[in-house]
């Protein structure tokens, strides 16, 4: 049993990759390296600089491996920078996810494992999201997860794929000191880069309707969501039926405000962060109702708040000069 990892190179990826190989489902890398880092990637594991674009290659690879499924990461994932690129967003994430479907079909490779994103919902307007929540997604990046969902699920009814798709909310932390998320947008990556080099953090929108003003999301440990994937693979292998989407979400609230407390908690740097004006596409708030996923996934949050900040904290400091150019 082989599993092809696409963007398993990257931050969320690499720790697939090795939950994956620790659980015996021989892991193969496919990586453009557009933002994966070869360090990332075992030695021990099949490693193929590679684009999902690229049809003919991915089968190449499949049937040389005897892939029995994919876990689809690569993409384009950030939400904000999608408004101002939407065809690039749309030839990663939509033509990317269709040229990897014909590739599976070609090579008769049966499962599929998919990240989606909880920007597939918009700004909710319930409290907790479940799977049922309307899909309304407000940026290229949503809009592109949501038809890869439907690629996929099409192709499910059409040619018998075995599939499921995990929307992830905000994915932080880091599972060993190697890894880390080296994302110029998001909150974790941005925090530690400014206190590791002397700079203030900043808040992005203090106005909004919240309990103290800022942004409420649902934190999740990489380490945590690398297991689900792992069990979804294992239930597609076997032949078990999966929910065609799953929340990967705590449904705790977190602000931006009790983030940067928390990260003043750890760090022992009593810093007061910058505020600034909103970041344009933020909803105010999204937290998951992940129930589902603990019923058919094994879904938990074995990471506390704290460890998500102090993992990535020292994950953040671990970075060599080389690693940072
Ligand atoms: N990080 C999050 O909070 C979050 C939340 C929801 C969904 N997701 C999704 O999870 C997936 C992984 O995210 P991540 O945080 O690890 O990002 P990342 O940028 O670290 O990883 C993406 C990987 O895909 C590779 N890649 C990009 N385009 C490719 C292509 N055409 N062919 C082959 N490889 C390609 C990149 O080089 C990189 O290694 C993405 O699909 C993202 O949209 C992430
Ligand atoms: O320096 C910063 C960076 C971010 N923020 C705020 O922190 C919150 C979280 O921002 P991130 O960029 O870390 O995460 P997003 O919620 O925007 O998006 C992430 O989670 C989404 C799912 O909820 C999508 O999947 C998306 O791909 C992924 O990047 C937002 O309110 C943002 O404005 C700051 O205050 N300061």
């Amino acid at each position: 049993m082989s599993w092809l990892v696409t963007g398993g190179a990257g931050y969320i990826g690499s720790h697939v990759v090795r939950c994956l190989d620790e659980a015996g489902l021989a892991p193969v890398i496919v990586d453009s390296m557009s933002s994966g880092i070869r360090s990332f990637a075992p030695a021990h594991v099949p490693f193929y600089e590679a684009s999902v674009l690229d049809r003919e290659e991915l089968v190449r690879i499949m049937d040389a491996h005897s892939i029995t499924g994919v876990i689809h990461l690569a993409g384009y994932k950030y939400a904000g920078e999608s408004v101002k690129f939407p065809l690039l967003t749309f030839e990663q994430n939509v033509t990317g996810t269709a040229r990897l479907l014909e590739a599976m079909q070609q090579a008769g490779v049966n499962n599929m494992v998919f990240s989606s994103s909880a920007a597939v919902y918009g700004t909710p307007s319930v409290a907790l999201v479940t799977e049922q929540t309307a899909t309304e997604p407000e940026s290229p990046y949503g809009q592109s997860k949501l038809i890869g969902e439907w690629l996929i699920r099409d192709q499910g009814i059409a040619a018998g794929l075995k599939h499921t798709s995990l929307r992830y909310f905000n994915v932080v932390g880091s599972g060993s000191e190697e890894l880390y998320d080296a994302s110029p947008h998001n909150l974790f990556p941005l925090v530690f880069a400014a206190l590791n080099s002397g700079a203030t953090p900043k808040i992005f929108g203090t106005d909004y309707d919240t309990t103290d003003g800022t942004c409420v999301r649902d934190y999740v440990h990489v380490a945590d969501l690398a297991l689900a994937h792992v069990e979804a693979a294992k239930k597609l292998e076997a032949g078990q039926e999966l929910e065609p989407v799953y929340n990967l979400g705590s449904g705790d609230g977190v602000s931006v405000r009790e983030i940067m407390d928390a990260v003043a908690r750890v760090t022992g740097n009593q810093f007061q962060p910058l505020l600034e004006p909103r970041r344009p596409g933020d909803p105010a708030r999204i937290v998951a109702d992940g129930q589902l996923a603990a019923r058919d996934l094994g879904w938990a949050m074995r990471h506390s708040l704290g460890q998500m900040v102090d993992s990535a904290y020292r994950a953040s400091q671990a970075l060599t000069p080389a690693k940072e150019a």
